[in-house]
């Protein structure tokens, strides 16, 4: 290990351009980092900032936004990048998950031809045959029982659960060094929700994937464990171990955070 984090975001700024008002100031001078392998969960209340965060780590923020500071992908800023640059970073280096895998994977594609085709694009597999026959065992790596059935289908054909974790076969396909994962297990029930977060514990063991989790879900965070960072207002409030933190917090919002919520969701 270089002692290289995997990420580190160095005093970010995020405002978003109003029309007509006057811009919002979304993220307000985050610096954070989160090494090889490791997981960093992002936990704030709805509007605190974590998306617009987690976009920003993606390059994803879009034109109307206003974006400083740095966001270092294993020491190499990637805010100074062009498109063209970031096209072998995305999907390749960094992975995305997003809470809904409609967000990921085309409903009109089968899922074995979509992963095929980031293993293609990225040059991951060395020709088409080759993608092909990877992806069965990529759905498998991701949990999915019938990896072969899978791989034919479209993302309409598959249970929710089953589709999230194609949608994070997709994102791991290449062996990325982050995953960026948008509060991945909303929609999804209990069980579901522990199995998902399950999968990226042993995806971050696995593969050495280093994983930025945004949720406000307690226990999400709990379970994913590793550092936590708790937002308010654009802000980074208290970071520290997720247990620490969590079982005694010190800032007021995160006092509130943790009274406010159960610590289970049902
Ligand atoms: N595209 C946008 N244009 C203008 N304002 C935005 C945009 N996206 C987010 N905002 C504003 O930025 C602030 C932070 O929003 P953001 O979605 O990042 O928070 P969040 O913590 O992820 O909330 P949620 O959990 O509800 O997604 C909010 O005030 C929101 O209204």
């Amino acid at each position: 290990m270089t002692g290289v984090p995997a990420l580190a975001v160095r005093d970010l700024t995020v405002d978003h351009a109003g029309r007509g008002n006057p811009p919002t100031r979304a993220v307000d001078g985050v610096s954070l980092t989160l090494e090889p392998g490791g997981a960093l969960v992002l936990l704030g209340e709805s509007g605190s900032g974590k998306t617009t965060l987690a976009r920003a780590v993606l390059r994803l923020s879009g034109r109307a936004a206003r974006v400083t500071g740095r966001v270092e992908l294993a020491g190499q800023d990637l805010l100074a990048l062009d498109e063209r640059a970031l096209r072998p970073i995305r999907g390749r280096r960094v992975g995305y998950v997003p809470q809904d895998p409609a967000g990921s994977l085309d409903p009109l594609r089968r899922i074995g031809a979509q992963i095929a085709e980031v293993l293609l694009s990225h040059r991951v597999a060395d020709g088409r045959a080759a993608a092909r026959t990877a992806v069965p065992g990529l759905l498998e790596r991701a949990g999915i029982s019938e990896p072969g059935r899978a791989a034919r289908s479209y993302p309409h054909e598959l249970s929710g659960g089953q589709r999230q974790r194609a949608a994070i076969a997709l994102a791991v396909c290449c062996g990325p060094e982050l995953l960026v994962a948008d509060e991945p297990t909303t929609a999804l029930d209990a069980l579901v929700r522990a199995q998902v977060l399950d999968l990226f514990a042993a995806l971050r063991a696995d593969l050495g994937v280093a994983l930025l989790l945004v949720t406000d879900d307690l226990w999400a965070a709990r379970r994913t464990g590793g550092a936590v960072a708790v937002m308010s207002g654009g802000r980074i409030v208290e970071t520290g171990p997720v247990d620490t933190v969590l079982s005694r917090p010190e800032h007021p919002l995160t006092v509130g955070l943790v009274t406010a919520r159960p610590s289970e969701r049902r």
